[in-house]
């Protein structure tokens, strides 16, 4: 008699879960826990990726088969995002005290010494932290004691996750939230302010000219998107694969468009060092680096709609760029580049390319489309699946041809190698060109 679906799912997990802990004691390695020692590295350093992801898989369909279709309806919690938000906003993990170290006992709070440090009653204090604490967020060794567990400990140790968690609580969990009455006021816009950030934050201006006119707030979304981008799914060592850098002469240069803190040319550079590298950013992104040059790689502000001023470079990246802007204003970018392309120049676009509807697992699906939705909230944007990607391409200019799109295991990007069919870049005066 064949297996249930939900007994064929058991099975697999205890398989993947031994194989699991059999490789994590082979490298002296704790089976996973919410204890405060354990960290994600355990998880995410060691060779167990392939089991790991299947269990996340196996163990989210069983979960929601247990559920039922009503409890798939009903039980989805937005209030975690509220009490994340208070754990951020009055930060009540710095008050926790961490452990000196792995050998010492965890030592304890109360809510009431947390309270007088953040000014809230001790009443909201237990009730945000009995919340979390339902996550594994903090524990309650004793009645009226609180304790750090692994993760509340990452909130309390690291920045970047502090920031992540900031960013989602304090700004695109609200935008989510009136993302619908936004597409209701202005049903058939492409304007990056008319999202749901705009309506939030009652503000007409896009989240990139509102953040340039909040310092703290940019600060967050910088940090947060850096940590962001290096999880595993987002690192850096993706695109190092994925292109054929190795293809280019030396000394050739690659334009890192929209590259931020320059990450990616940084990893880059370490890795193919005859290459140069232009990271170009927003005025007052550039502006907050206190240096310009790093061995090849250089910073330069430059607004991505003007016309690209670095001519004849071998490559024009954009790296998760595209997706932050709706077609009209994507093709306008592409566009800005035409005039600096030379024969034989290439594009190196790294996006999410969505999958097929049920093409592959529905949980890794759900990620990348949840990131489609949270574009569509922030900046009124959107993740693109391959047919769209070459319509944009098309769109922009016919000469652009979509030559290899690879996604390395494990990434979430894919890197669409781009090729150009036309000829010598415009001559437009003094502009910075190339040897
Ligand atoms: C999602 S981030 C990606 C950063 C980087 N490419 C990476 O992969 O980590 C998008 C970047 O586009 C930049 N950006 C937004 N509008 C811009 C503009 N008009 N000109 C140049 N850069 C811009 C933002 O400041 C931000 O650094």
């Amino acid at each position: 008699m064949s297996l249930s679906r939900i007994r064929e799912l058991a099975q697999q997990i205890l398989e993947d879960t031994a194989e699991i802990d059999s490789r994590l004691e082979c490298n002296s390695l704790p089976s996973p826990s919410f204890g405060v020692n354990f960290t994600q590295e355990i998880l995410e350093k060691s060779n167990i990726s392939r089991a790991r992801q299947a269990v996340l898989e196996a163990t989210d369909e069983l979960h929601a088969l247990m559920l039922g279709p009503i409890g798939q309806l009903t039980s989805h919690s937005h209030e975690i995002n509220l009490t994340l938000q208070a754990l951020y906003r009055f930060n009540f993990a710095t008050f926790v005290p961490l452990p000196d170290s792995a050998f010492t006992d965890v030592p304890t709070v109360t809510f009431s010494e947390i309270a007088q440090k953040t000014d809230l009653s001790e009443s909201l204090v237990k009730r945000f932290l009995r919340h979390a604490m339902t996550y594994r967020i903090f524990c309650e060794p004793t009645e009226g004691r609180v304790a750090h567990t692994a993760a509340s400990k990452a909130f309390a140790t690291d920045e970047g996750v502090r920031a992540w968690v900031g960013l989602v609580g304090e700004e695109m969990w609200g935008a989510a939230s009136r993302t619908v009455d936004a597409i209701t006021k202005w049903p058939s816009s492409s304007e990056p302010n008319h999202s749901g950030f705009n309506l939030v934050h009652s503000t007409p201006t896009s989240v990139f000219d509102f953040l340039s006119s909040h310092p703290l707030r940019q600060s967050r979304y910088t940090t947060a998107l850096s940590w962001f981008s290096s999880m595993p799914a987002l690192s850096p060592t993706h695109i190092l694969h994925a292109f054929p850098w190795t293809s280019l002469t030396p000394d050739s240069t690659v334009v890192d468009v929209g590259g931020g803190h320059g990450a990616i040319s940084l990893a880059l550079a370490a890795a193919f060092p005859a290459l140069h590298f232009v990271v170009q950013d927003r005025a007052e992104i550039v502006a907050a680096r206190r240096l310009r040059q790093e061995g090849p790689v250089e910073w330069m502000a430059h607004d991505f709609f003007a016309p690209q001023p670095v001519k004849g470079a071998a490559v024009y990246l954009l790296r998760w760029v595209l997706h932050d802007w709706a077609d009209g204003y994507a093709v306008q970018i592409l566009r800005a580049l035409v005039p600096a392309l030379g024969p034989g120049a290439r594009l190196c676009v790294a996006e999410v390319v969505l999958p097929g509807p049920g093409s592959g697992s529905l949980f890794e699906e759900r990620k990348v489309r949840s990131m489609d939705l949270a574009m569509l909230g922030f900046h009124n944007a959107k993740e693109r699946d391959r047919g769209e990607w070459e319509e944009l391409l098309r769109r922009a200019d016919a000469r652009f041809r979509l030559v290899e799109a690879s996604r390395p295991e494990g990434s979430m990007l894919t890197c669409m190698e781009v090729g150009w069919d036309g000829g010598e870049p415009e001559d437009v005066g003094n502009e910075k060109s190339i040897g």
